[in-house]
């Protein structure tokens, strides 16, 4: 068995007796150091971050105060209540109508309005979510479904919180397959109604938010049909209607039932439920119909012909509820990281033979790696964040400006970069818990809660698998048009050319991987440093998969639907690691965009850093990729580990200033495991010192 001391000789050999001089807080042990930052050069580094709306973050900032952050250790219903008291705050201080078009009553900033939505994952996911449900979603929805009547009748209430609404999309029986979902609402020609209806058990909305308690209203997916003359059938698929489901008294209406879920597994401030239809009436004015509309014959009409083009482009003017999720997960993470990091530098374990005295735990290799490459994704998916904030904007702005090339990349990013944020989100966080030990662990410290809220992150909005496949078939979209335009004779000299460009680009993309690590390993030879030479690399990854993806998935060209299937269904794990390079380099070239755009010297030196890392991290986790696909051999791959270790000790040097540029309101570092602890010198001149020496 292996006791204390066992463990801490094995750390430090020949260290001395351990010191019993250290006070600090009973809880946490041993605590001496602070670890102070470098003011000037994290505002350098936050006017990256902050980006195009950083005067809407600044005013989200200033208006954050400490109870706004996640209560803890209350009970459901206590969570709920003061989440809606702080919907409240945020209705009566304005903060909703900036998402809301000026002629609706809002101030038609879509960036202002997601850029403060992402500042509420700071705080508090539940009220994020809830704010997200009511004015995202089912606001949403009207304002981008509904005709100007409409809207001027319900916004203001959505805006005001006299109106409280759910976006009733999801059903038990199926949530990623929306297209496919089973309730129905059937135009009654005798009475001018729809009749809302859920036909099967599988059919009641699940998950709903603000199902449960709060929601009079709610925005409801479902099977539009109507009937022909002859009495025939005629489906046009799925459409939105607004059906009132509760009374002032908060009881619901007749043939509407809701049921609330209760406790889940995080999230506890929002009221998510379950909602069922039997034959709800409602006039012909409640479907939204911007899309498809019926008239009081009921004739059916619609701007776009196909079922499921109709579908698609429907759901795209609903991004934005995407986007605003992938946004708070960012900020979730970038939280979790500045609590780990400061801990980490106040936090010592085992002393040092030299001095005796406790180690700080980000002097530690393997917490640097922890910690370190994180950070550096942090500040990559901030700027890749900013970057789809500020196309949506534009779009929303001026949608002629898109062509529906550009305007499926928007989509297509803003899936990916959603499934890419949370997912991270999820990772971090986790590790950012692990990384405080037991103290961590104490939900007083933030990061249990924060790992419970943000979990399903990766699940609503689009599942990220699902989503990351979405973005995978966008690639393959263009990619086989670009094929599709070609006759027999243009084909065949497209496959030569492209088989001598794919051997010269593998030659030469391995000849660049070889030498971006040997640049970044000897940093005498700094000309590979270059961010074009390291998104070419990143793009060869990306590329290869696609194209010898697509070539497996030409085989089912011509095949029935379950040959075809077969097909594509093996090839799946391959369309989701094209999906995932993608979005790799997708972020790095905004990320690298960004860095171009810094006009501080010394926070575009530590930027350019941060990138390096973010690049050698990929080839980190995707070293399997680069050996089998003879893009770097083991040797090569033995010095990216090394040059990734060193930037992330070059990097940990830095790491409270880095931390520092997220901008995160200083109340939220006021917990027990950060503030119960003497000071001492900071750790910054520690690894710092290492490197500029
Ligand atoms: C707390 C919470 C709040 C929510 N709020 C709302 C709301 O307000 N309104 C609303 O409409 N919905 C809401 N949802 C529903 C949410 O959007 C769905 O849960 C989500 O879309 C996933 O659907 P599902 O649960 O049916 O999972 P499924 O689609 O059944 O997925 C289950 C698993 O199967 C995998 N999978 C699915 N399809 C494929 C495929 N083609 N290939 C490979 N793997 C696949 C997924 O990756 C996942 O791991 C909420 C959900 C939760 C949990």
């Amino acid at each position: 068995m292996t006791s204390q001391t066992d463990v801490q000789n094995a750390a430090a050999p020949g260290a001395a007796a351990p010191q019993t001089t250290h006070t600090g807080h009973p809880h946490y042990g041993r605590i001496t150091t602070t670890g102070q930052g470098d003011p000037a050069l994290a505002a350098g580094l936050q006017k990256v971050l902050d980006g195009r709306w950083a005067d809407a973050r600044r005013m989200t900032r200033e208006a954050m105060t400490p109870d706004m952050l996640n209560p803890i250790g209350v009970t459901m219903e206590e969570h709920r209540a003061h989440v809606l008291d702080q919907m409240r705050r945020l209705a009566d201080s304005g903060m909703p109508g900036l998402g809301f078009r000026t002629e609706d009553g809002g101030t038609g900033d879509t960036g202002g309005a997601l850029t403060s939505f992402e500042m509420l994952g700071h705080l508090d996911l539940s009220l994020m979510v809830k704010a997200g449900v009511q004015w995202g979603l089912f606001g949403g929805a009207i304002a981008n479904l509904g005709d100007a009547e409409t809207r001027g009748k319900y916004l203001p209430g959505v805006m005001s919180l006299d109106l409280m609404g759910c976006f009733a999309m999801t059903e038990l029986g199926g949530g990623s397959d929306v297209q496919n979902l089973e309730t129905t609402a059937t135009f009654d020609t005798e009475t001018g109604e729809f009749v809302v209806h859920s036909p099967t058990p599988s059919s009641e909305k699940w998950y709903i938010g603000n199902a449960a308690r709060d929601g009079s209203m709610a925005a409801v997916f479902a099977q539009l049909i109507t009937h022909a003359e002859n009495g025939e059938e005629l489906r046009h698929g799925v459409h939105c209607l607004l059906v009132p489901i509760r009374d002032e008294a908060g009881n619901d209406l007749p043939g509407v039932t809701t049921t609330d879920h209760g406790h889940k597994g995080g999230l506890l401030g929002v009221d998510n439920g379950k909602i069922m239809f039997d034959h709800v009436r409602v006039p012909r004015e409640a479907l939204l119909d911007r899309f498809g509309a019926v008239d009081a014959d009921g004739q059916y009409s619609s701007p776009i012909d196909s079922v499921g083009a109709r579908f698609f482009t429907m759901l795209g003017t609903l991004i934005r509820g995407r986007v605003s999720v992938g946004a708070a997960a960012g900020a979730a993470a970038r939280t979790s990281l500045a609590l780990a990091v400061r801990y980490s530098l106040i936090r010592r374990q085992f002393d040092h033979p030299a001095t005796g005295k406790g180690i700080p735990l980000l002097e530690y290799r393997e917490h640097q790696r922890r910690l370190m490459p994180r950070v550096a994704r942090a500040y990559a998916y901030a700027c890749a964040q900013n970057a789809i904030v500020a196309e949506l904007h534009d779009f929303e702005k001026n949608p002629e400006a898109f062509d529906a090339e550009r305007r499926r990349e928007m989509e297509s990013h803003a899936a990916g970069i959603k499934a890419t944020v949370t997912g991270f989100a999820n990772d971090t966080i986790i590790e950012a818990r692990l990384a405080c030990g037991g103290a961590g662990y104490m939900a007083e410290n933030l990061l249990t809660e924060m790992r419970a809220d943000c979990d399903v992150f990766s699940t609503f909005e689009g599942d990220n698998v699902v989503l990351t496949q979405l973005v995978a078939k966008e690639l393959l979209g263009a990619y086989a048009a670009e094929f599709g335009d070609m006759d027999q004779r243009e084909t065949v000299a497209f496959a030569l050319t492209t088989a001598v460009d794919v051997v010269q680009e593998k030659a030469r993309a391995s000849t660049l991987w070889q030498k971006l690590i040997d640049t970044v390993t000897d940093r005498e030879n700094t000309d590979l440093l270059d961010r074009a030479n390291q998104l070419e690399l990143l793009v060869d990854r990306e590329e290869h998969l696609l194209e010898t993806v697509a070539r497996r998935l030409r085989k089912a060209q011509g095949e029935d639907g379950s040959a075809a299937f077969k097909v594509f269904n093996s090839a799946q794990d391959h369309m989701l690691q094209a999906g995932r390079a993608h979005m790799d380099s997708w972020v790095f070239a905004r990320f690298a965009e960004a860095v171009d755009a810094c006009e501080d010297p010394e926070a575009k030196e530590v930027l350019g850093t941060l990138c390096d890392l973010y690049v050698l991290d990929i080839v980190d986790r995707d070293k399997g990729w680069f050996l089998e696909h003879n893009r770097l051999t083991t040797e090569r791959t033995k010095a990216a580990t090394a040059a990734r270790n060193r930037l992330c000790t070059k990097l940990a040097g830095k790491a409270r200033t880095l931390v520092d540029a997220f901008a995160i309101p200083e109340f939220v570092f006021d917990v027990p495991m950060l503030t119960d602890g003497g000071v001492d010198a900071p750790l910054e001149t520690t690894s710092g010192a290492d490197e500029r020496g």
